[in-house]
């Protein structure tokens, strides 16, 4: 099986970091890591509950915690939470340690699937639904992209599937 060292999967809220990250690592073969899930072990706590008690400032000052200490072997998949690129220097910390893969998707179609997945709280989405949720994303989206648009990769998040994505990354090995 191909290795690809330690692949990042960023991208807004909703794009399916966690979702496609399992399915890729199961196929390569190789360890999941998602840093959300990481997080919440650590505090025993789940993440809505955690931005309560402590505000978004201590999240993100955790998470920088969780993603530069946590043991990653060579070859591994880590889903981050839809934040995380766009705090500290933690965008060029991902590109000096592995492949940034950046999932696009546009606004109408990540608040579909937030809207259908309330189970999980997004606190940064403020229980936002239908248009104002729409219009949150387009927001916060363009405050965001500058720092998603660093990834070594950007994929259409729409259609891929794990699949797709290792032929994808074999592509790009062979052209490197
Ligand atoms: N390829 C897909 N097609 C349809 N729905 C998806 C897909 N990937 C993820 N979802 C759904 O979208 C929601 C967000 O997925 P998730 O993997 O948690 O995204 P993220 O980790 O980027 O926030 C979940 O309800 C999930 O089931
Ligand atoms: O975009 C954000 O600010 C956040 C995204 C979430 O992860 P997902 O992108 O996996 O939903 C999680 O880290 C937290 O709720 C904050
Ligand atoms: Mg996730």
């Amino acid at each position: 099986m191909d290795s690809f060292g330690k692949l990042f999967l960023i991208g807004f809220m909703g794009c399916g970091k966690t979702t496609l990250g399992k399915k890729l690592a199961s196929r390569l073969g190789c360890d999941f890591f998602d840093l959300d899930h990481i997080l919440e072990k650590k505090v025993g706590m789940t993440i809505p509950q955690f931005f309560l008690a402590n505000g978004e400032d201590a999240f993100r000052q955790l998470e920088r915690e969780v993603l530069t200490t946590t043991e990653l072997p060579d070859n591994a998949v880590i889903s981050t939470g839809g934040g995380l690129p766009c705090y500290f220097d933690n965008m060029n910390w991902m590109n000096s340690n592995g492949t940034t893969i950046y999932i696009f998707m546009p606004p109408a179609a990540l608040a579909v699937r937030l809207d259908n997945d309330q189970i999980h709280g997004r606190p940064a989405l403020q229980g936002k639904r239908g248009t104002d949720l729409i219009a949150f994303i387009a927001d916060k989206l363009k405050e965001r992209e500058s720092f998603y648009n660093k990834a070594n990769l950007i994929i259409r998040g729409i259609d891929i599937t794990a699949e797709k994505l290792v032929g994808i990354l074999q592509a790009n090995k062979k052209s490197s």
